[in-house]
Order: C-alpha cells, then sequence, then structure tokens
C-alpha cells in the first residue's frame, strides 16, 4: 500500500459499507497479498484471507509463523509493507490502535496491555469512544455510570472482579478476563459490526473460565465476527467455523472445520506427525530423599494446610481452577511470596529466612507465567538472557563471550528456537520462541536441583511444546525435582508422577500415578 494510497484510505473511511451491490453483504474482512517486513525480516508474506460476517474464523501456526505480526495489523500496530485490506467491502488502512477501533475492532493481545496503575473500569473504557463522552463531564468521570458499565461487561465474561480493583493487584488470569471484556465491548462502544480478534486468549484460562468464553464468542457471533489464535487444537475445532493454517509468514491450508481432525492440523502446522506419548521411567535418577517438603504450609487469602514433598528425578503437578491459590503457593515455594503458618523443608533443613537469591542459589529456579515481566530482559539478547543466571560451577563472569555464546547456540538447536539468531535482541522473537529462552536460561543452569514451572507451555505451539518437554523430561531423568503447573489436565497426566489438586485454596486430592490412574474428569471433579 503506498503512502498516497493511504491517505485515500484513511481509517476515517473505515465505516462500513451498507452492503454490496448485489445485495450480498460483503466479507466483514478481506486481506490481499499482505506483506509486512522487519528489515530482512518478512513476517507475513502475501497473505490473503476473508472473514465472513457471523464467523468464527481459526488461526494457527507454529512459533514464529507471523500470527502475532497479522494480528498486530489487524490492530493498527503495524502498517503492511504492502497489500489491501477491506472492512466490509471498502478500503481502510489503519495507522494507530484507534482506527482499527473505530472500524469495529476488538482486539485481546498474548501480552496484556492494560495499564496497571488504574482501576478496572478505566481500563474498560479506555477503548471508549462514545461511551468515555457519556462518561465524562466537563473532563471528570462520571464514576457510579462507569463503574456500572464496567460490572455489565464483566458480567458478560462471567467474571466476579470489582470494577474499581486496581488492574495491578489483579491475579493474571483476573487481568487476562478484564482484556476480554474489553475486546468484547467492541460492539457497545462503536456503531460499526465487531470483528472481535483474540489471540490466545485461553492460554491461561482454567476449563471453567474457557467455557465461558466459548459461549462468549458464540453469543458474538450472532452480532458480529471472529478471528481466534490458539495453540490447543481440540480448542480451535470445536470454536472456529473456519481454520487457517500459517507457516512461515504464509496461508499454506484454509479448511471449514469440519474438514480437518486434529492430527491433520497437526501435521499441517509443523511438518509431521505428533509423536506418541513418551511416559517412561527408564533411565531415570529417583533420590531417596525429599528434595524439598512443604508441612502444614498457609497463606491467608491463598492458600490453608498443604503438604507435599519432592523427590530428585519426579515431577510434581498442581492442578487447580482460578483461585485454587497454586501460583502463591508455587511462588512461596521459590521464596517469591512470604507464608503465615507451617513449614518449608530443603534438603531436609527447614529454611528459615528464605528468600528467591537464597533460592537461586540452592539450584531452584522458578519459570514464571508471565515471561515478559518476570522472566526476561527484553533489550537484552538471547545469549545475554540465557546466561544471566547461570551459576554453578562455572558461573557467569567465568564464562567469556565465546563460551556464552557456545552455551547459546547450544539451547538454541536443542530447543529449536527460530531465528536462529543468539544475537538478536529477545523482544524480537516471537512469544513462544521468547518463552523457550526464558526456559534454557533456566534448564542450563549445572546446578540445577528444582525446577517449578507456571505454565510452561503458554503460547507455544503442539510441536515447540514437544520440545520444551521433552528438554523438562531430560532435566527430571537427570534427577532434578519438577513442579509443575500444568496449562491443562492432560499435560498433568502426560508429565506428572504426582498430582495434588487443589481447590480454593484446599488440597482436595492427591494421586501417584505409579498406582493411581485417574482421568481429567477426575481431575475436574475435585478442582470446581
Ligand atoms: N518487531 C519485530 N522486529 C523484527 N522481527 C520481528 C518483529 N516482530 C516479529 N518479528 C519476527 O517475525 C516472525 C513472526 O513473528 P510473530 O510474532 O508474528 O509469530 P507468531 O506466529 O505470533 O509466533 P508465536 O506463536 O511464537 O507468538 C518471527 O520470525 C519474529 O521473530
Amino acid at each position: 500500500m503506498t503512502r498516497s494510497t493511504s491517505r485515500r484510505t484513511a481509517a476515517a473511511n473505515a465505516r462500513p459499507a451498507a452492503g454490496s451491490v448485489d445485495g450480498a453483504p460483503p466479507p466483514a474482512l478481506r486481506l490481499t497479498r499482505i506483506t509486512k517486513t522487519f528489515g530482512p525480516i518478512t513476517a507475513v508474506k502475501n497473505l490473503s484471507l476473508t472473514v465472513e460476517r457471523n464467523q468464527v474464523v481459526g488461526v494457527i501456526g507454529e512459533n514464529g509463523a507471523g500470527k502475532s505480526t497479522l494480528l498486530k495489523i489487524l490492530s493498527g500496530l503495524h502498517e503492511p509493507t504492502s497489500g489491501v485490506m477491506e472492512v466490509a467491502g471498502r478500503p481502510v488502512q489503519f495507522r494507530r490502535p484507534q482506527d482499527a477501533v473505530a472500524a469495529g475492532f476488538g482486539v485481546v493481545h498474548q501480552e496484556q496491555s492494560l495499564l496497571s496503575n488504574l482501576s478496572v473500569a478505566e481500563n474498560l473504557a479506555m477503548n471508549a469512544l462514545s461511551s468515555t463522552d457519556n462518561a465524562t463531564r466537563f473532563g471528570w468521570y462520571r464514576w457510579r455510570q462507569l463503574n456500572r458499565e464496567a460490572a455489565e461487561t464483566l458480567a458478560r465474561v462471567g467474571a466476579a472482579i470489582d470494577p474499581r480493583a486496581i488492574v495491578g493487584d489483579l491475579s493474571f488470569v483476573d487481568r487476562q478476563m478484564v482484556e476480554i471484556a474489553r475486546a468484547l465491548r467492541v460492539d457497545e462502544q462503536t456503531h460499526a459490526t465487531p470483528l472481535v480478534i483474540l489471540d490466545e486468549p485461553t492460554s491461561v484460562l482454567e476449563r471453567n473460565e474457557t467455557a465461558i468464553l466459548e459461549r462468549e464468542i458464540a453469543n458474538l457471533k450472532s452480532v458480529g465476527s471472529v478471528i481466534f489464535v490458539s495453540h490447543r487444537l481440540d480448542e480451535v475445532r470445536r470454536i472456529c467455523d473456519r481454520i487457517v493454517v500459517m507457516r512461515h509468514g504464509e496461508v499454506v491450508a484454509d479448511r471449514p472445520t469440519g474438514d480437518v481432525t486434529e492430527d491433520d492440523l497437526f501435521k499441517l502446522m509443523i511438518g509431521h506427525a505428533a509423536k506418541a506419548d513418551k511416559r517412561s521411567d527408564a533411565g531415570r535418577t529417583v533420590g531417596a530423599q525429599n528434595l524439598v517438603e512443604v508441612r502444614g504450609l498457609t497463606r491467608r487469602g491463598e492458600y490453608r494446610d498443604v503438604s507435599f514433598a519432592v523427590r530428585p528425578g519426579r515431577c510434581l503437578v498442581i492442578v487447580g481452577a482460578l483461585g485454587s491459590g497454586r501460583e502463591s503457593l508455587a511462588r512461596t515455594v521459590f521464596g517469591a511470596e512470604p507464608f503465615d503458618r507451617g513449614e518449608i523443608r530443603y534438603r531436609g533443613d527447614v529454611v528459615s529466612s528464605w528468600s528467591t537469591v537464597r533460592a537461586t542459589r540452592n539450584g531452584m529456579a522458578y519459570v514464571p507465567a508471565e515471561r515478559r515481566t518476570e522472566g526476561m530482559v527484553g533489550g537484552f539478547s538471547s545469549t545475554e538472557n540465557i546466561t544471566l543466571a547461570r551459576t554453578g560451577a562455572r558461573p557467569r563472569f567465568v564464562l567469556n563471550r565465546a563460551g556464552q555464546k557456545k552455551l547459546a547456540r547450544e539451547w538454541f538447536q536443542r530447543l529449536d528456537v527460530r531465528p536462529d539468531d543468539i544475537k538478536l535482541s529477545l523482544q524480537r522473537f516471537s512469544g513462544g520462541n521468547q518463552q523457550k529462552v526464558v526456559m534454557a536460561k533456566w534448564l542450563q543452569s549445572d546446578r540445577l536441583r528444582v525446577l517449578i514451572l507456571d505454565h510452561p507451555l503458554r503460547g507455544l505451539d503442539p510441536g515447540a511444546a514437544e520440545t520444551v518437554n521433552d528438554q523438562i523430561r531430560i532435566a527430571r531423568d537427570a534427577g532434578t525435582a519438577v513442579i509443575l503447573l500444568a496449562d491443562t489436565l492432560e499435560e498433568a497426566l502426560d508429565m506428572g508422577d504426582d498430582i495434588l489438586v487443589m481447590r480454593d485454596g484446599d488440597v482436595t486430592a492427591r494421586f501417584d500415578l505409579s498406582v493411581d490412574t485417574p482421568t481429567t474428569l477426575d481431575l475436574l471433579e475435585r478442582m470446581v
């Protein structure tokens, strides 16, 4: 798209056409040969795609396939290098996010974009066009109206969140619900037919929350259209009418959902079939002594009277829905949150003033769910990020530059990080590839004894998830104790030796998978 065309088709013209000449409504969105380059990198290449009205289109693709770039184009964050974009039959150009909102596009990005120092209601009103006018008077907020509107929107996504709460005080999952609520609100705020774009909205949601979202998407379909990006192939098949598969920035398949199986989708995305289940105990080093032991641990408002133990070479999976307290519990074990009662023993000794520094020095690693804010330094290269936590026999300052590069190269290969450029600053990698680098940072440590993983597969495509799980198994088999907060119950059953189920801060069940054979339903029943 040239500059002059862009001027003619500025977003002010983005108002939808009433209908096409032959009477049939034009598609909600048509993209024709869209390309986006970043210097030498072509993130999206000649992409053509149509979204009909009242249709849910799934977009899938392995990490780095170009999905987020496509969504950023649709949300006005990136301008395409070339190609044509039409909304309801009219050419448009989005130069700013407001242009996308004016055209009726509501977006939930993979990385959260809420302002943490503002309240939930203020964040929800931020997109607002007409409703901000109504909600302010002489530049002052009409708080009661703002909060009431926010409460109504939150109720639509089934979220029991106080509109007056400050976003920074909310849990990750609650913030995700606010993001989703904000995107869904676009139809209340604009007169355009909404197109809601969801970029992996369910990756940290539990099943009951996902079910709410699925219901909302079904509602939305009756008033507008939805583009749904997810790595969960079962979910994409359940929710979407059509599925578009991207590889290396291009569309490689565009099929009605009924025509493809999960296996077909996996093959189209990754280029090979899914591997069979690899649960095996052969070659494992399982220690006899408990490495981490927790007794009667309580943190008011989070969890109560929790006890468990993990030995070297074993994986404990903690499952639980929103509010189960498991995230807080994992952070406490790592020394990132305090506790009120009970004790933590590490290698047999009671830990008194436990802190993240002491935990890290003693071979504990914690991979947070929020990699952008907690797990990485975006402006640093991936080599620097990988060697940042290097302690042990050859700490970072002992490794020379060549040593650091060698280490980074080795881990890029092991985790198949793309692009294969260890010098590139980490913020330039796709979300899934950033996650792999954050994992590498901890997995490479030669003193790793305990690995605490909070949703490690979040944002990873199924092929990358397999690669990361393989590396977790390798660390476990070499004698690392793993504490895993799994994304899905299938993952819990696949990876766990022991499973702890939590509900509202209490442990409701424990399973030892060497003797017990719980199903996902058994777990779910104790979670909700
Ligand atoms: N701002 C940028 N500068 C340079 N390269 C970029 C930039 N944004 C994305 N890329 C590159 O473009 C390609 C596509 O990335 P994108 O984030 O769109 O992939 P994705 O399919 O969303 O991946 P994921 O599932 O891992 O989030 C990647 O190679 C990525 O490194």
